[in-house]
């Protein structure tokens, strides 16, 4: 092994030196010095680059020694679907290779000119977790270095889903009030890759959504994208300035139109979907939210001035930065709840693609009028507990994220149940997979004497096979979210209901670490209902404690249905209708949803196993 020494002048007989490799990819060859590694062959072909040191050329045998030093010979690759960026770096130092000897640090410098490969590199431990990683070659050769420069950067713009154009919207007190300080850390990712940012630090709630909304079509297909940094509900905002004014569908039944007399009974009672599916209503819009827009109905252009924005969009994509309080969303769509993780999926432009639930209120109180007002959710809405944990939290937002502990344990302690009715469209292909048993021992034998059953369930990946059968898009499609088949049906529950939860994705959160439902998909057409009947509060406690343990049960309780469905209708009996959606507040006693399969598509990769 040949130690570099201070001035090392390694000779240009290794010019840079295109040659074919038999086949239709050319390839580029150099040698190099690589920064604390040692002399290297680089190469280039149509995948990326790899390397290896000279030495372990000459000789095949792994491991050498120096001065009674041992090291390990590498060779290694980095493909260009992981490589962000490539900057030429001018004259500098380039550090031998180093190696340990008794706790101390050797290798030697030199001088050179160089240049970076800025990469990601998956946690050996936790493979969602992504951390960015930096080359430096050395030659004494300007024009050497140059040309791989502009190759590389060749290659890089030929990766065809990278975002150049993004829309940024910073929430600087989300969270820990740390929103700003986390896009800055992470900026320079974004410029490196020659990703050209507009920034937008938002000054109050609501804030966001408004700039989305007014935006023109025209001026939003200049971007490739929008990225909320903050948490769930500052994306909740954000998309639903998306979606509003744009997303072009029919409602969801109205319940008032769809649900049959009230029954005293909790069981459910089945009713053909063909008789209350969907005749499209005349409801006048006049909600603030849909900004003028019938959705029953096709839009004519507006006089042809704005293009159309069409979803889903697979062009345009939104990303999140966790800087939030919970931060499902991030990390149901990346595994992790890492902003440095997220960055490095945006600007690589990974791409996954979102259920997402339209949410249409038709009464906000019993006396109201009937008229729809629309919400979309990214990841759960949910009433009762949920909705009052949420309303709780608000006069406690100084708290930071632990006003959700304090305001959950006071209404724990509450142990409020509502009555309500709800209708779910139940599809048969999906049935034996999604409900409890029917014969179940007694609530209280159940509890307290069943084991957590081991789930066969399929959990949501990065290029998950449930999200991408093309099979369930026959039955909920996006421009026709409803099945319309004979293979569904109606069914009712109704009675008294301590929450009642619809869940788009997994939620997985740090303090429920498989999620409200630990097999949602991402993308696939369905959410899960999850109602917790009125129960003795020691078993709520049980759910609630099952729900924050890792492989717990939360829904193998007799007073917990579970119901995977594309729609359903809410109508409460009493006088609140406090929603939690997508961790905001919406006041809705009557309500109807219904899930666009992939309406949106995230920059994001979806869990590694
Ligand atoms: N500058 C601002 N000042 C006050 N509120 C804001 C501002 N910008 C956005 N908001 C509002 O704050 C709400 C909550 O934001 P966000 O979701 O980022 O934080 P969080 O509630 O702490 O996190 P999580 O939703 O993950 O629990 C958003 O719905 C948004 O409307």
């Amino acid at each position: 092994m040949e130690i570099m020494e201070n001035g090392y002048s390694r000779d240009d007989s290794h010019p840079t030196a295109p040659f074919n490799d038999g086949g239709e990819n050319s390839v580029l060859s150099s040698n190099f010095l690589l920064d604390t590694v040692g002399e290297i062959v680089l190469t280039q072909n149509s995948d990326g680059l790899s390397w290896q040191l000279v030495e372990s050329l000459d000789d095949e045998k792994d491991e050498s020694s120096c001065l009674g030093l041992r090291f390990v010979k590498r060779g290694t690759e980095t493909k260009f679907s992981d490589v962000y960026a490539v900057e030429f770096l001018g004259w500098g130092l380039v550090h031998g290779p180093v190696f340990r000897a008794r706790g101390c640090i050797l290798g030697h410098s030199a001088q050179m000119y160089r240049f970076a490969v800025h990469a990601v590199q998956r946690s050996k431990t936790l493979p969602s977790l992504w951390n960015p990683s930096i080359y430096t070659f050395g030659h004494n050769n300007l024009e050497i270095c140059k040309t791989w420069v502009n190759q590389i950067s060749a290659s890089l713009d030929m990766e065809s889903n990278r975002p150049k154009n993004l829309l940024v919207f910073v929430h600087p007190r989300s969270g820990k009030g740390n929103g700003l300080g986390i896009w800055e850390a992470l900026a320079p990712i974004f410029s490196r890759a020659k990703v050209k940012t507009k920034v937008i630090v938002t000054q109050r709630a609501g804030h966001a959504r408004d700039v989305m909304t007014s935006i023109t079509n025209r001026e939003l297909s200049f971007y490739d994208g929008v990225v909320a940094v903050g948490g769930d509900g500052f994306f909740n905002e954000i998309l639903n300035g998306l979606l509003l004014s744009r997303h072009k569908a029919p409602y969801p039944p109205d319940p008032g139109d769809s649900i049959h007399p009230v029954e005293k009974e909790l069981n459910a009672t089945i009713h053909n979907a063909a008789e209350t599916i969907l005749e499209p209503s005349d409801h006048n819009d006049h909600s603030p939210l849909l900004t003028g827009a019938d959705h029953n109905r096709p839009q004519a252009l507006n006089c042809g001035q704005d293009p159309e924005f069409s979803f889903p969009n697979k062009q345009f994509r939104i990303g999140i930065i966790p800087a939030g309080s919970t931060d499902a969303i991030a990390i149901c769509t990346t595994g992790a709840r890492d902003p440095l993780t997220s960055a490095l999926q945006i600007v690589l432009g990974k791409r996954v693609n979102l259920d997402v639930a339209q949410i249409v209120r038709w009464k906000m109180t019993p006396a109201s009028i009937s008229e729809p007002c629309v919400r979309y959710a990214a990841s759960f809405a949910g009433y009762g507990f949920y909705g009052d944990v949420i309303t709780e939290s608000e006069k406690y937002r100084w708290m930071g994220p632990k006003r959700y502990d304090y305001a959950g344990t006071k209404v724990f302690l509450q142990h409020r149940s509502y009555e309500a009715e709800l209708n779910y469209l139940e599809v048969e292909s999906e049935k034996e997979n999604s409900s409890l048993e029917e014969e179940s021992p007694d609530i209280a034998t159940k509890a307290f004497h069943c084991l957590p059953t081991k789930s066969d369930r399929v959990s949501c990946r990065a290029n998950c096979d449930v999200c991408n059968t093309k099979g369930v898009d026959a039955l909920v499609g996006p421009s026709s979210p409803l099945p319309n088949s004979k293979d569904s049906r109606w069914l009712r529950s109704k009675g008294r209901f301590i929450s009642v939860g619809a869940a788009v994705i997994s939620c997985r959160n740090e303090k429920a670490p498989d999620g409200l439902v630990s097999d949602a998909h991402l993308s696939d057409g369905f959410m899960h209902l999850i109602l917790i009947k009125d129960c003795p509060r020691p078993l709520y406690l049980w759910h609630l404690i099952q729900l924050t343990r890792r492989g717990g049960n939360p829904l193998d309780f007799e007073f917990v249905e579970h119901h995977k469905t594309p729609a359903f209708t809410f109508t409460s009996f009493g006088k609140e209708g406090v929603w939690n959606v997508d961790g905001e507040l919406f006041l809705a006693h009557r309500l109807s949803a219904q899930v666009f399969r992939g309406l949106v598509s995230l920059f994001a990769g979806g869990p590694e196993a």
